[in-house]
This record gives C-alpha cells, sequence and structure tokens, in this order.
C-alpha cells in the first residue's frame, strides 16, 4: 500500500511538488515558519461545494504570498495548476462521516476532502513538522531530503556492485561465445543480472524525481553507471532471440515490463527468446549471430554490421572467415576486411584476458 502510494505521488504530483519547483518552495516555508497550512490544489465543483466562508484572491502564486497567507486560519486553494492562489482563510466542511485515520482537525480534513473531491490536497502540520499528501484514497508523508539522498547513495552503491557482476557475467559470455560453449544457462544468467540493474535502475528514478533539483548528481551517476546497459542488453537478445518468431526489440520491451512485476525464471526467458522448453535443448550449446561484439569493434557502422550478420548468421562463421570471404560482404572493402578481421581478434584477446574463470 504504502509503495502505491508514494509511486502515485511520484508520477502524478511531483512533476510540480519536488524540491526546485516553486510550491515545494511555498510549501517547505510554510512549514519553517510552523505555522502550519492546509492546501488545496484545484478547485472543482465538488471543492465548491464543500467551501465555506474565506475570500476569494485570484492572484499569481508566488511562494511568498503563500506563506503569508498561511499565517491565517483555515484552508488556501490554488488552481488545479498550481500557478493561481484562488482562495485563502477558506472553512471547509467535507462530509463527517467518511473515515479518516487522521486525529488533528486539520489532516482529518485533508483526508477527507481529499477522498471527495480527487483533488490533491496538501496538511502542513503545525506541531510535527511533516508534509502530508492526500489524493483519492491515497496518502504520503513526505521525507525529509537527507533520508532520500542516503537511500538514493545506497542504491547507487547496490547499482554499482550489480553492474560489476554484470560487466563480468558479459566478458565470461563474450569468451565462451568465441569457444562455441554457450548454453541457454549462460544467456538466462546474463539476462537476470540484466533484470537486477534495471530493477534498481527504476528504484533510483523514483529517487530522482523525489529529489528534484537535489537528485542531479544522483541522476549523473545513474547514466554514467548505466551508460550501455541497455544497449548490451538488447544485443544480447538480438544474438538469441529465434527471431521466426520474434523481433529482439519487441523482446528488450517484454524483459523491461516483465522485471517490473516478479523475478524472471527459466521458463519466461526461453519465452522471450521465442524458443520452445525441450529438456534437450537445455544443455545444447546456442550460437550467437555476433552482433554484440561487432558492436564494440570501433567505428564499425550498424548498417555494416547488420550486412556481416545477414552474410554468415554466426559469429561462428565470420570469426573464421578469411580476408576475401569478409570482402565479399556488401558495404566492405579490402581495407575494412581488414578492421573487421583485426578487430575480432582484438575484441576476442580482450575477452580472454577478462574473463573470470
Ligand atoms: N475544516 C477545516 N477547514 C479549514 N481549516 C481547518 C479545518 N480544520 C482544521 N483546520 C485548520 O487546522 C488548524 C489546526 O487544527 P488541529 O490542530 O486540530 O489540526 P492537526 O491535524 O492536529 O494539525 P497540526 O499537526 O498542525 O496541529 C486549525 O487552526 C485550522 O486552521
Amino acid at each position: 500500500m504504502k509503495d502505491r502510494d508514494r509511486a502515485h505521488f511520484i508520477n502524478n504530483v511531483f512533476p510540480f511538488l519536488a524540491p526546485g519547483t516553486p510550491l515545494r518552495e511555498g510549501v517547505d516555508n510554510v512549514l519553517r515558519a510552523r505555522t502550519g497550512g492546509l492546501i488545496i490544489v484545484g478547485f472543482s465543483d465538488s471543492v465548491r461545494k464543500i467551501v465555506d466562508g474565506g475570500f476569494q484572491i485570484e492572484a499569481d502564486y508566488t511562494p511568498a504570498q503563500l506563506y503569508e497567507l498561511a499565517k491565517m486560519d483555515g484552508a488556501i486553494i490554488l488552481s488545479k495548476n498550481a500557478q493561481k492562489i484562488l482562495f485563502a482563510n477558506v472553512q471547509l466542511v467535507p462530509d463527517s462521516k467518511i473515515h479518516s485515520n487522521e486525529t488533528g482537525m486539520r489532516h482529518r480534513t485533508a483526508e477527507r476532502v481529499a477522498k471527495t473531491t480527487g483533488e490533491l490536497v496538501i496538511a502542513i502540520s503545525e506541531r510535527r513538522n511533516v508534509i502530508t499528501l492526500y489524493q483519492t484514497d491515497h496518502r504520503y508523508t513526505l521525507k525529509d531530503m537527507g533520508v532520500i539522498l542516503t537511500k538514493a547513495n545506497q542504491a547507487i552503491q547496490t547499482l554499482e556492485k550489480y553492474k560489476a557482476v554484470l560487466d563480468q557475467s558479459i566478458t565470461n559470455l563474450g569468451a565462451l561465445e568465441f569457444e562455441n560453449l554457450v548454453t541457454f544457462q549462460d544467456v538466462s544468467q546474463v539476462i537476470h543480472r540484466v533484470e537486477m540493474v534495471l530493477r534498481v535502475k527504476r528504484e533510483l528514478i523514483t529517487y530522482v524525481h523525489e529529489l528534484g533539483n537535489e537528485g542531479r548528481l544522483i541522476t549523473m551517476q545513474l547514466n554514467e553507471l548505466l551508460n550501455n546497459v541497455e544497449q548490451e542488453a538488447f544485443l544480447l537478445l538480438k544474438d538469441y532471440v529465434n527471431d521466426e518468431q520474434i523481433d529482439a526489440s519487441e523482446a528488450f520491451h517484454d524483459l523491461q515490463v516483465l522485471s517490473e512485476r516478479k523475478p524472471l525464471n527459466d521458463d519466461m526467458i526461453l519465452r522471450l527468446l521465442g524458443k520452445a522448453r525441450k529438456k534437450e535443448d537445455q544443455d545444447r550449446t546456442l550460437l550467437p549471430r555476433g552482433y554484440r561484439l561487432l558492436h564494440r569493434i570501433p567505428r564499425l557502422p550498424s548498417s555494416i554490421i547488420d550486412n556481416i550478420v545477414d552474410y554468415f548468421g554466426t559469429l561462428d562463421a565470420f570469426s573464421h572467415a578469411s580476408l576475401e570471404e569478409l570482402d565479399r560482404v556488401e558495404g566492405i572493402g579490402e581495407t575494412r576486411a581488414n578492421m573487421v578481421k583485426e578487430g575480432i581478434q582484438r575484441v576476442q584477446e580482450q575477452l580472454f584476458i577478462d574473463r573470470h574463470i
């Protein structure tokens, strides 16, 4: 429930309430001033019905105005986009039969208004120094920036570890590919590690949204760490999918969606790759097409990589091809044939040095 609530606010509310936004600046000022506050963002008909008293303002929203108006009793109503302050000093009279778990009147009112109107309601506590968000039946207490930053940094450390493990298993797979020793289990192991990395990435993105402009450093670290993970995962699928049944981009999309829900198992991975589950297939060697390793050769355009794989079919075939055979591929002349041959050799040597047995 808590995760669902957090996700709801991060997706729908944080774009205009994250640190660095004018609304957050105003709300933080009210919190610091310890006057308390009750703010409704949106003035729909259902809000109109429960408004009693107060006065109309119709001014452009500024953090300073919000802070001044919060010194008064009652609620403040903002426009849906939080660009205007519409009313202040408003008494709200939601149906008292609506269940509320809150104790104080401000928070009970906030919860009931959110449930009846569906609008975002922000309660800033005078005594407890917390900001609570309500919308429909969702409730979320904003966390202290320090707490979120600590969690985000822990997640970055976890990501670094997972990424190192993933890199190593990709290297090991590459070495096995040159030896024609890859089985389904080897591919599945790499896919599981990609899945773990994607999972931590998703968690980190929620922290980044929650941190707003305080999350810039985390974003930079995240981008640097994940620089090529998605491309590698896509190429891995391109190397191994049963392409008569499944397109690699589709498989990559499915991998991302599935890993959001629950941990992948072997059956799911087999389905992703478009392969049937047959007992005898489990230990059979798989021959990769070689997209992933060809992409490691510097300055080799994707169109040429496609032509090489189309012509030879597998890494095994083109890694043993002579210069003359490589020369026959469309887009490859003598110079490029040399470059490809040397490139493949260099990639192979590096993999054998880096592999961890
Ligand atoms: N129905 C309401 N409409 C508008 N404002 C309200 C309403 N109920 C309470 N408030 C505002 O909340 C203020 C504090 O009420 P109360 O102390 O009972 O709330 P609380 O939930 O305990 O919040 P806090 O933690 O800030 O004390 C009131 O002075 C009033 O400004």
